[in-house]
């Protein structure tokens, strides 16, 4: 489905995760092209390779060089020309002529009947196309080696000139989540800095009269506002620019003036709490005022009900650009699924990222997980390993959208799709793990 974002978006039944996700990418692409969040220069800047991780490339690197700059053996060995071999007889016997090592090329000619001993990564001398390793040679005498002829591969153990990167063509492409490889790749062209998008202002907010800061006194009713603290650890993950917004209390007067402000500063306002059926109604009000706001009801679980949508730019702001807004459910664990499900996905693509998408994978689950079919479920859960050696998973106990412990224990969510019902003990299941490894 697809909708302008100057269209409210109305949306009353349930809705199926992936059309949820489907709409909240074309809103994006809109404020995009709107915006040109992309293209403007203003949202470029280039920064030194040691502070680039995880940050989005905003232009194509281009390879200055080739990569490799010449072509080198691979291998320690000996390096000839192997069309010049007398290939008839089983035992082939070359002299050695010289070394050239890594960073010590040898300038000589290699002749017919000779070799040069070469260590890998040195550059092949001229005219020479092979490499044999030196293990499987033997030294007839000092000066001269053998080696079995039905050892020899002609043109192997060579690496040819650009055969990783050519000069002017992209080595790392636009959109690049930048990695620790793609830092070490720009380095080994000699790239000090890089050019990326500026990091994404996301302004952060809790609202709930029953919320209380860290350090307060809890009174009766009360509770401490935790869904700040883990939407701060998610956003940092994306290495954004973080703008606490605090606690904002349950009236409308105060709801509006934070939204206001929040937008005033923000590309991105995430908002938890307050946007149940019997909240809604106030909020829905002021975002009727603020902006096109949606209230969805998702068919997944946790993370039923959720706000989306844009807010008009306040008067003052510069660019004046709409804020994406995203009203997460104020339950804990609905935050961190929604997030996960939707806002991660949002954030990338708004920043230019082409990779908005988390992995997933399989393991078997270790004990019948109950499911209703007509919802997507996502359960958190602990992958380990049969003693077989199969990818196994088991949940982190009680599964409740206030339970913040069975995400704390868990390494991965078990994703269950809108048609599946009950799962057996043993039957695969989708997985997404939280921690990615580089
Ligand atoms: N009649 C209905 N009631 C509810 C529905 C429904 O469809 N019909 N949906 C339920 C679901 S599912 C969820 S999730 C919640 C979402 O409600 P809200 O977004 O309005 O969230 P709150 O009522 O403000 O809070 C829910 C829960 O989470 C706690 N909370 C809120 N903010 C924080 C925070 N920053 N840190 C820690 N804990 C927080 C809050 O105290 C509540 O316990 O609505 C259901 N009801
Ligand atoms: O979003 Mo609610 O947490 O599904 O339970």
């Amino acid at each position: 489905m697809s909708h302008s974002p100057n269209q409210p978006i109305l949306l009353t039944s349930s809705l199926h995760v992936d059309d949820a996700r489907k709409a909240i990418a074309a809103l994006v692409d809109d404020l995009i092209q709107e915006s040109s969040a992309i293209n403007d220069p203003a949202d470029i800047e280039a920064v030194a390779l040691d502070k680039a991780i995880d940050r989005i490339l905003a232009v194509d690197l281009l390879s200055p060089i080739d990569v490799p700059a010449a072509d080198n053996s691979a291998m320690d060995g000996f390096a000839f020309d192997g069309k010049c071999l007398d290939t008839t007889s089983p035992t082939i016997s070359l002299r050695i002529v010289g070394t050239a090592f890594a960073g010590k090329p040898y300038d000589g000619i290699i002749g017919s009947g000779e070799c040069l001993k070469i260590m890998t990564g040195a550059v092949m001398p001229a005219g020479c196309d092979t490499v044999i390793p030196q293990e499987f040679t033997t030294a007839k005498d000092e000066f001269t080696i053998e080696f079995k002829q039905d050892q020899l591969k002609l043109g192997e153990n060579r690496r040819l000139r650009g055969e990783d990167l050519q000069k002017g063509k992209p080595a790392i492409a636009t959109g690049r989540l930048l990695r620790p490889s793609d830092l070490g790749l720009a380095a080994s062209l000699g790239i000090p800095t890089l050019q990326v998008k500026r990091k994404l202002k996301v302004a952060i907010l809790s609202s709930g009269d029953e919320l209380r800061s860290l350090g307060q006194a809890l009174d009766a009713g009360s509770i401490y506002d935790s869904n700040r603290y883990s939407l701060t650890g998610l956003l940092n993950r994306l290495n954004l620019e973080i703008i606490d917004c605090g606690i904002v209390r349950d009236d409308p007067a105060s709801l509006k003036q934070a939204f206001i402000e929040a937008s005033n500063k923000a590309d991105v306002l995430i908002s938890s709490g307050g946007v149940s059926v019997g909240e809604a109604d106030f909020t829905k009000q002021i975002m009727q005022e603020l902006g096109d706001v949606g209230f969805w009801k998702i068919a997944m679980r946790p993370g039923r009900p959720m706000a989306f949508g844009v807010l008009k730019p306040v008067a003052g702001k510069s660019p004046a650009r709409k804020t994406l807004f995203f009203g997460l459910p104020g339950n804990p664990v609905a935050v961190m699924v929604t997030f996960y499900q939707f806002v991660r996905a949002a954030l990338l693509q708004l920043n230019g990222s082409n990779q908005t998408q988390p992995p997933l994978t399989q393991a078997m689950a270790e004990a019948p997980i109950r499911k209703k079919p007509g919802r997507t479920e996502f359960q958190r859960a602990i992958l380990g390993r049969s003693a077989d050696g199969k990818p196994t998973v088991r949940l982190t106990g009680s599964q409740g959208a206030g339970i913040l412990r069975s995400m704390s224990e868990a390494n991965c969510f078990v994703i269950l799709g809108h048609e599946q019902g009950n799962v057996a003990a043993g039957d695969w299941v989708d997985i997404a793990l939280f921690d990615g490894l580089l």
